[in-house]
């Protein structure tokens, strides 16, 4: 095709975009400015209150947080971490900060790896650190130098800190400047859950060497909602959005639990719906589309990298849950629903006992629930599993894979 001449454009492409202004706006990554930031008042006042020290170049407090997925718990840790460092540098004080996925990254290596990279600067520390090749602790040697020659302070927000395989790094960092590994310079560390339990799984050691603070982020309600939505608005070009729009976004994704994530990606992916459809303005059915699509791309990714048997046992539960009016299921009936589809699929057959720890691995993973009877959350033989999705989408997203789709 022969590009166009009058503006030199290739026209190929599309260079207006009818629907959104900035999408970005709407994206998980974006950091919102203090003023788009709705319903958190106390919860940045308690951040606030364990990072200040940090301002002053001195120790800030070890922080925890906790709440459900889409609570701005990693939103108000990056935002007052940035505030912090915007006030500190007044003074001269150089405060960095490194945000580390444990979901991603949760061996000790790894950890200490990323944040002496991102904390690094190599003509200042005279230091290197290579991407593979050392030890855990010729990381740890380089991590103290790094943090010596390059920072005044060093906050370290690890978010998924359950996913942690190991949580010995927490109490090197915690006690890097008593133990004299470093001493020009102090580390904050703001741990970040979805699960409130989690302390209790901490070892010993960690336990009693960590004192910190925690704090708890409640659900968004429906209103609070609307208001976060509302303050992303001009995401969109005017007038695109019509009235019931950000008010049915916010009661959906309100259902389970208010969750802002859910509310955001919901708009968005209305968004997109219309653009793709090339309709001019986004309207209530773009929403109810973009809410189930919303779900099921959420539900990928969690089971996504998960191996055939896992999903054949998740299709197991799905399977048990559509035809029944219960919800929770022991192992042992899951167990029974799963050989027949293995024989159906003919796939090999896994023992109970491994059947038991994939749907673990699930529960850690959120895909389900599982509790034992009387006992809260537990493992064994005895626990109950529930779907945490709403099993139409869970059967979509399972017969996405080849062998699974022979069930269809
Ligand atoms: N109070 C708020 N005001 C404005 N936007 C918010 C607010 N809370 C959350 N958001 C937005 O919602 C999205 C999800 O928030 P965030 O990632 O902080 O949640 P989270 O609690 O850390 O969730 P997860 O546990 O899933 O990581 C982000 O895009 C964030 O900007």
């Amino acid at each position: 095709m022969a590009s166009d001449e009058s503006d030199g454009r290739d026209p190929l492409f599309r260079y207006d975009d009818p629907i959104f202004a900035d999408e970005r706006l709407l994206e998980i990554t974006h950091l919102p400015g203090p003023d788009r930031i709705v319903g958190r008042d106390d919860q940045m006042l308690r951040v606030a209150d364990a990072l200040n020290p940090a301002i002053f170049g001195s120790k800030p407090s070890h922080l925890f947080i906790f709440g459900k997925t889409g609570t701005g718990k990693s939103l108000i840790s990056r935002s007052i971490t940035q505030r912090v460092i915007t006030e500190a540098e007044r003074d001269d004080i150089n405060v960095k900060y490194a945000f580390i996925d444990c979901g991603e990254q949760n061996t000790e290596a790894s950890i200490v790896k990323t944040v002496a990279q991102v904390v690094n600067e190599p003509e200042r520390s005279g230091v290197t650190v290579p991407d593979r090749g050392l030890g855990t602790g010729d990381y740890y040697k380089r991590l103290w130098d790094v943090i010596d020659r390059c920072t005044d302070v060093t906050i370290v927000i690890l978010d998924e800190i359950d996913m942690l395989e190991d949580d010995e790094v927490l109490r090197k960092l915690s006690r890097a400047g008593e133990n004299r590994r470093i001493s020009d310079s102090s580390i904050g560390i703001v741990g970040i859950s979805n699960k409130i339990d989690f302390p209790d799984n901490l070892s010993e050691r960690v336990k009693s060497s960590l004192s910190r603070d925690e704090l708890v982020f409640p659900p968004y309600d429906a209103n609070q909602l609307i208001d976060i939505l509302n303050k992303r608005r001009d995401a969109f070009h005017e007038e695109v959005i019509t009235d019931e729009v950000i008010p049915l976004t916010a009661a959906l994704a309100a259902q389970e639990h208010g969750d802002a994530r859910k509310a955001i990606d919901i708009l968005r992916n209305a968004g997109r719906l219309a653009k793709k459809r090339n309709d001019a303005r986004v309207t209530e059915e773009h929403v109810r589309a973009a809410k189930e699509k919303t779900e099921a791309d959420r539900f990928s990714e969690l089971i996504e990298g998960s191996p055939q048997q896992a999903k054949a046992i998740l299709y197991a539960l799905t399977l048990l849950t559509e035809n029944s009016t219960e919800d929770e299921f022991p192992t042992k009936i899951i167990y029974s629903q799963y050989k027949q589809i293995t024989g159906r699929l003919e796939l090999d057959i896994l023992s109970e006992r491994r059947v038991q720890e994939i749907l673990q691995e699930q529960n850690f993973l959120n895909v389900i629930q599982s509790e034992r009877e009387g006992r809260g959350r537990g493992r064994g033989a005895h626990a109950k599993h529930r779907l945490l999705e709403d099993p139409e989408i869970v059967k979509k997203v399972l017969l996405r894979d080849s062998r699974l789709s022979m069930e269809e």
